[in-house]
C-alpha cells in the first residue's frame, strides 16, 4: 500500500500534491490514493484472496491498488463504460460495460459470477453543472452499486460507493444502512477541495432475509 495520507505534506494543493505523486508512483490516476486510505481506514474490508468488483475502474488507478491488496490467489473485475489498458495481473479482468444497459447484470455474471467480498463504485456521471441533475445521476450510479452489491455480495461484506452530497443523499445512506450492520461517510484527503463527493461505506453486509415459503 501506499504512504500514510499524513506523510503526504502540507500545506499542500490537491490536484498537484496528488496528481503529482500519483505520476511518479506510476499511478494511473490520483483517485488511487482516494481507495488506498479507505482500506487503511477499514483493513479487513479487503483481504489476501478477496474477490472485488470495482465500478466505474477506468483509467484504473483503484484496480492498481485492489489488484496489490487482494494478491495473486483473489480476483478483482473492473467495469467501465470506457475502454480500460489491460493488467498484467492475471487476476484481473476488466470489461466496457454500462451498468444502467438492461443487460449489464447478465454481462456482468458471464464475466465472473461472483460473490464478491467487496462492491466498490467511483462512478461519476459527466457533469451538467446544474447541481440537482448532477447529484440525481451521481445516485442513480451509486442505486445501481448498491443494487448489485445486495445481489452479489457475500454476507459480511464490504461496499464503498461514491456519491455527490445533497437531494436525497440521506435517503441513500439509509438504504445502505438496510444492508449493512455499519455505514461510514468519508471523505478522503484526496478528494479535490471544492468536490462536493463523498464515500458512503458499508460494512459487515446482513444475510438477506431466507426467502419466503
Ligand atoms: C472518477 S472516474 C473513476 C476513476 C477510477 N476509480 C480510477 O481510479 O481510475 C469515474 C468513472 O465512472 C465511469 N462511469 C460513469 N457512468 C458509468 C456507467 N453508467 N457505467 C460504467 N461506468 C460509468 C466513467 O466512465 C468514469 O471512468
Amino acid at each position: 500500500m501506499l504512504g500514510t495520507a499524513s506523510d503526504m505534506g502540507k500545506p499542500y494543493r490537491p490536484k498537484d500534491h496528488y496528481f503529482q505523486k500519483a505520476k511518479q508512483e506510476g499511478l494511473r490516476a490520483r483517485s488511487a490514493f482516494k481507495v488506498d486510505e479507505i482500506l487503511k481506514r477499514f483493513p479487513t474490508s479487503v483481504k489476501k484472496g478477496a474477490a472485488v468488483l470495482d465500478l466505474g475502474a477506468a483509467p484504473g488507478g483503484f484496480l492498481q491498488i485492489l489488484a496489490d491488496a487482494v494478491g495473486m490467489h483473489g480476483r478483482v473485475i473492473g467495469v467501465d463504460i470506457s475502454a480500460i489498458r489491460p493488467f498484467s495481473q492475471k487476476w484481473v479482468t476488466t470489461a466496457v460495460l454500462d451498468v444502467l444497459a438492461d443487460d449489464f447484470d447478465a454481462k456482468l455474471a458471464a464475466l465472473y459470477d461472483g460473490p464478491y467480498d467487496a462492491v466498490i463504485s467511483d462512478m461519476a456521471p459527466k457533469t451538467s453543472g446544474i447541481k440537482g441533475t448532477d447529484e440525481a445521476r451521481s445516485l442513480r450510479l451509486a442505486g445501481k452499486a448498491l443494487e448489485v452489491a445486495a445481489a452479489r455480495g457475500k454476507p459480511g461484506g464490504t461496499f464503498v460507493a461514491k456519491v455527490f452530497m445533497g437531494g436525497d443523499f440521506e435517503a441513500f445512506r439509509d438504504e445502505v444502512r438496510k444492508h449493512f450492520e455499519e455505514v461510514k461517510i468519508v471523505r478522503p484527503e484526496a478528494t479535490r477541495g471544492a468536490s462536493m463527493e463523498v464515500y458512503v461505506v458499508g460494512l459487515r453486509r446482513r444475510a438477506p432475509a431466507p426467502a419466503a415459503s
